[in-house]
């Protein structure tokens, strides 16, 4: 499986929300990361034949994915960000329910539906009303549903918003596990989301890939050095309006302080391994803050 992006790019009015963009995927994880009004979703969008480029071409195996209609819809599944649950429909229900609607045949669905319950660890709570779901339980449901055509492109858009801890841990193995001969795309503007399980990670900003490779690649291609160092309370808000500071945390000697800096802030400063979240911080430390 290979999709290909040209020169992708779609505006809205003047303003352009995927700004030329050249890519290639193959199979395995994807972890596209970003902050808010990136252009997450509207990649996404594109990518499942729901919005149309302003220019550009995305290609499967070489075959415009606009051109390709069932072909395409046949090998995709899709999470959206908000998905429509029938909130009074059970698991099952709504599964086999959006089952007919992809056109799988009944004996067929209802097979599939039982394996994917299984798969996605519903089975105690198959036949609760999906209003009665966790949130975390709700986006299995949700993968469920992305995956009854057994896809080879699983599009899976902030997969992970709102879950807790153990949810989020849970999820991300379910990913992996899904992982295996399919492409998988997923966005999320939380950095542990996708550091283990990706294989690619993009960090996008304004539209554009600001920087892609594995998560290690992506560590040492920051240009700036982290530091870690004690300080008083009182010197804080100076140090911050000086440095990037991508963590702080009281301690009993003072306040500790992550600084992204080339140089050395501070004699007592000692140089530590960064990690993919002072990187997320060096690009985005601004955006985020906003
Ligand atoms: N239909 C639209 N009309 C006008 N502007 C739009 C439209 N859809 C998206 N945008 C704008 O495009 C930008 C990118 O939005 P998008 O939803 O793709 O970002 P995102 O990275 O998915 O953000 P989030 O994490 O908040 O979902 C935003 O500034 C948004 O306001």
């Amino acid at each position: 499986m290979k999709l290909e992006l040209s020169d992708l790019t779609k505006s809205f009015g003047d303003f352009t929300a995927v700004d030329h963009m050249n890519l290639t995927m193959t199979n395995g994880v994807y972890g596209l990361l970003g902050v808010n009004g990136a252009g997450k979703t509207t990649l996404m969008r594109m990518l499942c034949t729901l919005l149309r480029p302003t220019s550009g071409h995305i290609t499967c195996n070489g075959k415009d994915i606009f051109k390709m209609d069932g072909e395409y819809r046949n090998l995709l599944g899709y999470l959206p960000q908000e998905f429509g649950f029938y909130p009074d429909f059970t698991v099952q229900d709504y599964l086999l329910y959006i089952a007919t609607i992809k056109g799988i045949r009944p004996a067929v669905a209802k097979k599939r539906v039982k394996e994917l319950i299984s798969q996605v660890g519903l089975t105690k709570s198959s036949n609760k009303k999906m209003r009665k779901l966790s949130g975390g339980m709700k986006r299995r449901a949700g993968i469920a549903q992305a995956m009854l055509n057994n896809p080879h492109i699983l599009i899976l858009d902030e997969p992970t918003a709102g879950l807790d801890p153990n949810e989020r841990i849970r999820f991300r193995n379910l990913i992996s596990e899904l992982s295996e001969e399919r492409l998988v795309l997923l966005s999320t503007h939380i950095v542990s989301d996708i550091e283990y399980i990706a294989n690619e990670i993009w960090l996008m900003s304004d539209g554009k890939i600001v920087r892609k490779g594995t998560s290690d690649e992506i560590i040492n291609s920051m240009p700036e050095k982290v530091w870690k160092c004690f300080v008083e309370h009182s010197l804080v808000s100076a140090i911050m309006k000086r440095y990037k500071v991508s963590n702080m945390k009281s301690e009993p000697q003072g306040v500790a302080l992550r600084i992204i800096s080339s140089e050395k802030p501070f004699p007592e400063a000692v140089w530590v391994e960064p990690s993919l979240e002072d990187v997320f911080l060096y690009y985005f430390g601004e955006k985020v803050g906003e």
